[in-house]
């Protein structure tokens, strides 16, 4: 087979298309749809004509955004790794060259296709922030140099690269914010996915953004995500009693005797009416009871059971610690219970009490701090509520509005031109904010003493970098009276070589670990009003003397004074 990213090769070739995405996913770890047709038509469109006119300009793009998702005021870069997969393998095979041949429009010269069959990316240079990194509007995240028709056939594949993998990376960072350091976070969206993609990249971007694991088994083979899940509500109805469990025995950890588990747990059950929890022992379900017997000689070590199927407080707890109480005779702990539906809020703390009562009954401190799992269309408002409410939820299983991004289904990321042969671009706007920052820039993040970034700086690429200790003039880029000097204490160059003369920069990739934890440490040093909730304070980006004069005089040339009559 080919070592070209050609699906429909692949397809063909391969008879499992599913044993197939995970054979070329884990060779490239990059979905085999990332190849050069996954454009938009009027990328080849141009570079037919740019070809055509034999326009081979030196062309300098930044790829930015222009408003932070989610109400918020920073976002996270990801999808770094991804773009630069894409750039490594970019070539149009045969099959695509013979496809274009037939799609695009009989006139076209078919040297054209020649020229694209041969296209590679050696005169291309890219530079980025490093993935994870905090990023705000109007910062080049990619400033990518090149022959212009080559750089702009990039352009859509690099942007969807980019924009949901740091859309969904900063969606899960701000349920992580709201969480709280300590809680456990899993991701457990793949159902709900935007489609098979989707939920693969949700599963890794998440876990970047923050969450401990996810239960997506295909993202925790290809990216070393730790894997976690309970059981679901379908595991409890399919039991009726008893009689349904087929083997009810477990040895011992410390010998060769066996328990009967069921007999054990009916014996706690009683026991716990008996010391007044609250709970008959008609009212707690026999069919539930077996399902959690069957599912802790399955996972003695593991056992958590799901509570909600039938009355959390009357049946799902009483069981679970009867069958929990039966482990611990046996030598296991059993880990803990998820709540799915309910005032979680309420029913975490009633449980929490059940669990404390239970460890001073019988003398068993673990049952205080035995796990509580909350699910159930979490999204981030709800988990800053349940933290004011008060909550004794220790992790939560998060799916559906984190990996669709409920609250923002998107980030507007844009790649726009801004210099060509040395000529700055400009893209003009009625709405001063959308005006592009013409020419190629540096980016640099300036820091205070105590290692807080303090404001973002866009130069002219020719300026001198701003030194420490020494005051740069730092202005807002649109109102004049806006200016400050500044004496950082630490200048980062936000803007790091990443492709250059077609070889990767390795020393500026991370691991999936190193960008998770670039995340976790950059929202640690970010203010932190301008990572709260509500009406968040926009964190500053400036320019420099010399680019806010070259900007606002370009703007005013290619803006001719009007005439009112
Ligand atoms: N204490 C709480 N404070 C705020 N929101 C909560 C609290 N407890 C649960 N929620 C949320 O309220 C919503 C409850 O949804 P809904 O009423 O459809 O579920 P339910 O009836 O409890 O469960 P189900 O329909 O699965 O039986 C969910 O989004 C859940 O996360
Ligand atoms: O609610 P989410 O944040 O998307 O988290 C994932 C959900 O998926 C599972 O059940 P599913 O929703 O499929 O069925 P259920 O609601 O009837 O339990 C699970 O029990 C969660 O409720
Ligand atoms: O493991 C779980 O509990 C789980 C996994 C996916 C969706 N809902 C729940
Ligand atoms: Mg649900």
């Amino acid at each position: 087979m080919s070592d070209k990213l050609d699906a429909n090769e692949n397809i063909i070739n391969e008879t499992n298309p599913f044993e197939n995405h995970i054979r070329l996913t884990s060779k490239y770890e990059l979905n085999n749809a990332v190849q050069p047709l996954l454009t938009d038509l009027y990328q080849i469109s141009m570079a037919y004509a740019y070809w055509k006119n034999q326009k081979n300009d030196n062309a300098v793009f930044d790829l930015f955004f222009r408003k932070n998702p989610f109400q918020g005021e920073y976002t996270v870069f990801a999808g770094l790794e991804d773009c630069l997969k894409y750039i490594q393998n970019f070539k149009f095979s045969t099959s695509d060259i013979d496809y274009l041949r037939t799609a695009m429009p009989q006139y076209v010269e078919d040297e054209f296709f020649v020229y694209l069959e041969n296209m590679n990316l050696n005169d291309i240079q890219i530079y980025a922030l490093r993935e994870g990194s905090l990023v705000f509007p109007r910062i080049p995240i990619m400033r990518i140099e090149g022959p212009l028709p080559i750089v702009q056939l990039l352009e859509t594949t690099l942007l969807v690269l980019v924009n949901y993998a740091s859309l969904v990376t900063t969606n899960a960072s701000r349920f992580r914010l709201a969480a709280g350091e300590f809680k456990n976070l899993l991701e457990f969206g793949l159902r709900r996915a935007q489609g098979p993609d989707g939920g693969l990249g949700a599963s890794k971007y998440c876990y970047i953004g923050g969450f401990d694991g996810t239960s997506n088994v295909l993202a925790g083979k290809l990216y070393s995500i730790p894997i976690r899940g309970t059981h679901a509500h379908s595991f409890v109805s399919s039991y009726n009693d008893l009689s349904d469990l087929h083997d009810r025995t477990l040895k011992s950890v410390v010998s060769d005797e066996m328990f009967d588990l069921a007999n054990l747990s009916m014996d706690y059950l009683t026991q716990l009416e008996k010391f007044e929890f609250n709970f008959s022992l008609n009212e707690a379900n026999r069919g539930e009871l077996a399902a959690f017997i069957g599912y802790a000689i399955a996972f003695p070590s593991d056992f958590l059971a799901l509570v909600d199927t039938y009355n959390v407080l009357k049946s799902g707890v009483p069981n679970f610690c009867a069958v929990a109480l039966a482990l611990h005779k046996v030598g296991y702990r059993a880990k803990g219970i998820r709540l799915d539906s309910g005032d979680l809020a309420y029913l975490s703390n009633k449980v929490r009490d059940f669990f404390k009562k239970v460890a001073k009954v019988f003398q068993l401190d673990f049952f205080e701090s035995l796990t509580i799992v909350a699910s159930n269309d979490i999204n981030e408002d709800i988990l800053h509520s349940l933290n004011m409410q008060g909550h004794s939820i220790d992790s939560f299983g998060i799916g559906t509005h984190l990996v669709t991004c409920q609250k923002q289904p998107a980030l507007g990321c844009v790649f726009k031109l801004v210099e060509v042969n040395g000529r700055p671009c400009v893209k003009l706007s009625e709405d001063v904010q959308k005006a592009t920052f013409p020419g190629k820039k540096n980016a640099y993040r300036l820091y205070d003493k105590e290692g807080i970034p303090l404001v973002d700086l866009l130069t002219r690429s020719d300026e001198d970098e701003p030194k420490v200790g020494e005051a740069f003039l730092c202005r807002h880029p649109f109102i004049e009276t806006k200016r400050a000097y500044l004496s950082p204490s630490k200048v980062e160059n936000l803007l790091v070589p990443v492709w250059i003369n077609g070889k990767l920069v390795q020393e500026n990739m991370d691991s999936i670990d190193g960008i998770r934890e670039r995340v976790r440490k950059q929202l640690n040093r970010l203010r932190n009003d301008h990572k709260r909730m509500l009406n968040p304070t926009p964190y500053k980006i400036t320019v420099s003397r010399t680019l806010y004069d070259f900007i606002h005089n370009l703007w005013l040339d290619y803006t001719p004074i009007g005439e009112l009559k």
